[in-house]
């Protein structure tokens, strides 16, 4: 069997006297497309960031990619993963134009400088095809729309050919509309053939779209359930998630969250 493409064991991280993450265990195998949910302060940034190696463990091991953190350089290994988050946004420079944006995730730079490889052109062209977002080659990130800096962004991350795609709350700041054409994408991208393996940081059930398979649920930094999404998400462990009683509902491969007077199981 190949290795998984991420495999965590044992996975504590305290400060202090904080216990951030707290004796946490998942895998990811090639083909699955994750969603993590969890309330504020659950875990979900610090879990991405043990993942990326900025974090360091207190204990147990993290393995991405084959590769066990300590054991091997993670900086390289980063270049592996792909990550959009907003602090990979406020970064970017604003008068860069969204081609040498995407060119600039080959080369984990930003604000590209040096002249610019035809090679490295052609693949940004394809890629930014591939993100839906062939006419933004020219227009500079500082007038991006929110919508369109999710997908430049993506871009940007697969330009360094990623086997792991994290996507940390990608629909914050997307207006309704905004956020299902956003979501339409994301299913497309998962659905491609040689996709990344996604991960995909939410609070809200809602942005679960069909090619998702698994999710991970967190609370005060344990593992609350994790598995297949048909047997993970239930009202029962969304209530505890979240600590207040909550119904699920599905339809059409979507799901929608409401309040209820008590826990329905
Ligand atoms: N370096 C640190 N030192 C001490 N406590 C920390 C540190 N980093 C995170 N924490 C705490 O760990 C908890 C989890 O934080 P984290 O940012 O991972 O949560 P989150 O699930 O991403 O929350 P949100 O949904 O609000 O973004 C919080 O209570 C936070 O204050």
């Amino acid at each position: 069997m190949p290795s998984p493409i991420l495999d965590i064991r044992n996975l504590t991280i305290r400060r202090g006297e904080t216990r951030i993450l707290d004796d946490l265990s998942w895998t990811v195998q090639k083909g699955e497309h994750w969603v993590i949910l969890g309330a504020n302060g659950s875990g979900k940034t610090s879990l991405l960031s043990s993942l990326t190696g900025y974090l360091s463990p207190t204990s147990g091991a993290i393995t991405v990619l084959g590769q066990t953190f300590g054991e091997t350089d993670w900086r390289e290994l980063r270049t592996h993963v792909g990550i959009v988050s907003s602090s990979v946004r406020q970064m970017l420079a604003d008068h860069e134009p969204a081609l040498l944006t995407v060119i600039s995730g080959k080369y984990a730079m930003i604000d590209y400088w040096g002249s610019v490889k035809s090679a490295d052109r052609a693949t940004a062209t394809r890629i930014l095809r591939a993100v839906e977002a062939s006419h933004l080659a020219d227009r500079r990130w500082e007038v991006l729309s929110q919508g369109e800096r999710q997908r430049v962004l993506i871009g940007r991350a697969l330009m360094a050919r990623p086997r792991l795609l994290i996507l940390d709350e990608p629909c914050a700041g997307l207006d309704p509309v905004a956020r299902e054409h956003f979501l339409a994408f994301v299913q497309r991208l998962g659905a491609q053939r040689g996709a990344p393996a996604l991960i995909f940081v939410t609070h809200h059930v809602e942005e679960i779209v069909p090619v998702f398979s698994h999710a991970l649920l967190l609370r005060k930094g344990q593992v609350l359930d994790f598995g297949e999404k048909e047997a993970v998400l239930t009202s029962r462990n969304l209530s505890k998630t979240f600590d207040a009683p909550l119904r699920l509902a599905q339809k059409g491969g979507r799901y929608a969250l409401s309040a209820a007077s008590r826990v329905v199981r």
